[in-house]
């Protein structure tokens, strides 16, 4: 089995080197490369998306990645930024379904951004559409305006679109998932003002009635944000576009005590799968040994579920990371009175630990 690993930039070299250390502690024969990527192979390559780290990564059976990004590149031309590496392993590895489970653990209500009692035992599933969308749409760029409240004016613009086969694959993604949770989906969409979200109310409804075992309901993304932190607990399966889920699976980190609980797998028809947390390179706290690095281990753990067929060894992860939250281990952003901090590298030595016990 073998996994392109790329840390890329940030807290991203952090968190991959522990989630790289949990995986080693596991008996299994995992094969694991390093490559550069985003800021770190621009500086290297001249580019964040060199042909050598997308030729490993399409030749791998996995890929985990960390986080790219820094400030410092934002005056760079967008084909040259850091994030057109991930955007790009997205785009050319076909990874359309975008898997995001808030969970909120037992240990970690009172980290929780909402009162205990309204996430206790909250397990939700967003699944974010991410090969389409404004973030991919054409064409975008800037020009003069022509119409508009000020023409002759410079403006820049992107497209939104989707096509009816990329919404009916991604609806077909959430109904199967919620066939074996709860059975509920929301699809989340803006149908009242945007042409390309009144064509995917249309389509996932088109696509519900080869699943009528489970309940489809629509919500608006404005109401979706408000009844997340309102009743998050009535959501199921959220199924939604590529800019409200990138905004709304961050929302509901907060939902589960920290966007470093918030691990993803994105993955192709073929079931190969990038894992990554749903956080970015975090250069607040980057070089300081406080990132949570548990999205990362946890996203590990989905790797072996998914793409490595390896349910067991996912589930030692998973165990592993509830004890230590039990054992009352926290970094900076998930503690609270009582419990005993640590850093980035303590608490991946705890999860190891953890396993062999
Ligand atoms: N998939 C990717 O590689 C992503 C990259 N980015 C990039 O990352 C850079 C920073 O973006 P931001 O908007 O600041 O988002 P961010 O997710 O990196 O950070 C937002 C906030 O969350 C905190 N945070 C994030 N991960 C954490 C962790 N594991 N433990 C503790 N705290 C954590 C950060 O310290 C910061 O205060 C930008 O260049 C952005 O484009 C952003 C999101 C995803
Ligand atoms: C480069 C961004 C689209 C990454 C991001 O924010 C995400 O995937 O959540
Ligand atoms: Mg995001």
């Amino acid at each position: 089995m073998k996994i392109a690993v790329l840390p890329g930039d940030g807290i991203g070299t952090e968190i991959v080197a522990e989630a790289v250390k949990v995986l080693r502690a596991l008996d299994l024969k995992l094969e694991m490369e390093s490559a550069l990527v985003g800021g770190a192979a621009y500086e290297a390559h001249g580019h964040p998306l060199p042909e050598s780290t997308l030729k490993l990564a399409k030749e791998a059976d996995a890929i985990l990645f960390g986080a790219v990004g820094d400030w410092k590149y934002d005056k760079l031309d967008r084909p040259l930024r850091p994030e057109q590496a991930i955007l790009g392993l997205r785009k050319h590895l076909g990874l359309f379904a975008n898997f995001r489970p808030a969970i909120c653990y037992e240990q970690l209500t009172h980290a929780s951004s909402l009162k205990p009692e309204l996430v206790a035992g909250l397990d939700i599933l967003i699944i974010r559409e991410l090969t389409g969308d404004i973030y991919f749409g054409q064409p975008r760029g800037r020009r003069t305006a022509v119409d508009g409240h000020f023409p002759g004016a410079d403006e820049a613009f992107d497209t939104m679109r989707y096509s009816r086969p990329e919404i009916e694959r991604i609806a077909r993604v959430a109904f199967e998932a919620a066939r074996k949770r709860n059975k509920k989906v929301t699809s989340v969409d803006k149908a009242n003002v945007l042409e390309t979200f009144q064509f995917w109310k249309d389509v996932v409804t088109d696509v519900h009635k080869d699943y009528q075992d489970v309940e489809l309901e629509h919500m608006y993304v404005d109401n979706a944000a408000m009844q997340l932190v309102k009743k998050p607990k009535a959501f199921d399966v959220i199924v939604t576009g590529n800019m409200f889920g990138d905004i709304l699976s961050d929302e509901a980190s907060m939902l589960t005590g920290s966007i470093g609980m918030l691990p993803s797998a994105s993955l192709n028809s073929s079931n190969q799968g990038l894992y990554e947390p749903s956080h970015g390179s975090a250069p607040d706290i980057a070089g300081k040994g406080v990132a949570n690095p548990l999205a990362t281990i946890l996203s590990a753990a989905m790797m072996l579920r998914f793409s490595l067929n390896q349910e067991a060894a996912a589930q030692r992860i998973e165990a592993a990371v509830q004890k230590v939250l039990a054992q009352g281990l926290r970094t900076p952003d998930i503690y609270s009175e009582g419990t005993t901090k640590v850093g980035t590298a303590q608490m991946g030595d705890a999860v190891v630990k953890a396993l062999a016990a």
